[in-house]
């Protein structure tokens, strides 16, 4: 197979199919055909996309595995004409999360990133595509402090107290093997915390700022303190602290092992706003970052 990329185009060229084991009608077929990702349907099957994209960046060097994937499921797929009726997204995500849970040995996953930017959302998804379990450090505060919510112990305590017991949260959720925590966004600016995460992997979840205001402003900032103020429309008074809270921030949050940017990955998937990402899809790419980093530091 050979990938091209021809502006934004995303193409796939079927050159030797007979060496995977193709029958020969399908060979006659299809060795010469070319597959225009474009020309597709792919908009609600973009997981299927972001593999095939990967495929492409790697093909150069021919050490893709999903190469070999891409002939044996994918290409008879699409050969059958069938390929909306046939493809299931959530099938990659459980795949590629068999792969990770072997490579894993029961180390903990910590999402990182801002207030917003999914690390429950996603998290959830990871968890069960890996048979983790799921923890929020806020949500472990809040069972630990007898129900309280964060916003009530902000009020209370302020700021520094809720940070006490976060650090407190992430040391007790390291003792427990198997699990995806979604971190509060705030608990990578203290350095004890990392000495926790660090005994897991970490993953950043980068979303652009614009984005985490606009959806923060739809849900609304009662249960985030750090964004609740009186005046001001949600979406400016979101992104106005998100700014600030970011610029203090990104610097801590550049120390996780792994990344996932969502500008990134809307450009490979040619969606022009990354608010179009489905959760699955994000926690696919989690998933692919977290073997890509695996794999380069030999862990
Ligand atoms: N990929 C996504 N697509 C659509 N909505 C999302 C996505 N990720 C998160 N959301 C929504 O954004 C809001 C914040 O997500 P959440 O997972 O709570 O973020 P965090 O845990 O990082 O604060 C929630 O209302 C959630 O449903
Ligand atoms: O960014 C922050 O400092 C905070 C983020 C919140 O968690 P989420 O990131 O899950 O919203 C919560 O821990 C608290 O309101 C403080």
């Amino acid at each position: 197979m050979e990938a091209m990329g021809g502006g934004s185009a995303l193409q796939f060229r079927v050159k030797q199919p007979k060496l995977f084991g193709f029958n020969h009608k399908y060979k006659k077929e299809h060795s010469l055909q070319l597959i225009n990702l474009n020309d597709l349907n792919l908009k609600t099957h973009t997981n299927f996309k972001l593999l095939l994209s990967h495929c492409h960046k790697d093909s150069q060097n021919q050490s893709c595995s999903d190469i070999f994937f891409f002939f044996f499921f994918v290409a008879p797929i699409l050969q059958s004409g069938n390929f909306g009726a046939s493809f299931d997204g959530d099938w990659l995500l459980k795949t590629k999360g068999k792969e990770v849970t072997s490579c894993l040995n029961g180390r903990n996953i910590y999402l990182v990133g801002m207030m917003g930017s999914g690390k429950t959302t996603v998290g959830k998804i990871l968890s069960e595509s890996l048979s983790y379990l799921f923890n929020d450090s806020d949500d472990y505060v809040e069972e630990a402090m007898g129900g309280t919510s964060v916003a009530q112990i902000f009020k209370q305590g302020g700021e520094s107290i809720f940070r006490e017991y976060e650090t407190e949260a992430l040391q007790k959720l390291s003792m427990m093997p198997r699990q995806v925590v979604a971190t509060g966004g705030g608990a990578v600016i203290r350095p004890i915390n990392w000495r926790y995460m660090r005994q897991g992997i970490t993953v950043f979840l980068d979303v652009p700022l614009d984005a985490l205001a606009r959806r923060i402003a739809a849900v609304g900032t009662d249960t985030r303190p750090l964004l609740h103020f009186d005046s001001g429309d949600a979406y400016t008074k979101a992104f106005m602290r998100l700014l600030t809270l970011s610029k203090k921030r990104s610097e801590a949050y550049a120390n996780a092992d792994a990344t996932v940017s969502l500008l990134t990955l809307a450009a490979s998937l040619q969606l022009e706003d990354v608010l179009d990402i489905t959760p699955i899809t994000i926690a696919t790419e989690v998933l692919v970052q977290i073997e890509k980093y695996l794999r380069d530091n030999n862990r």
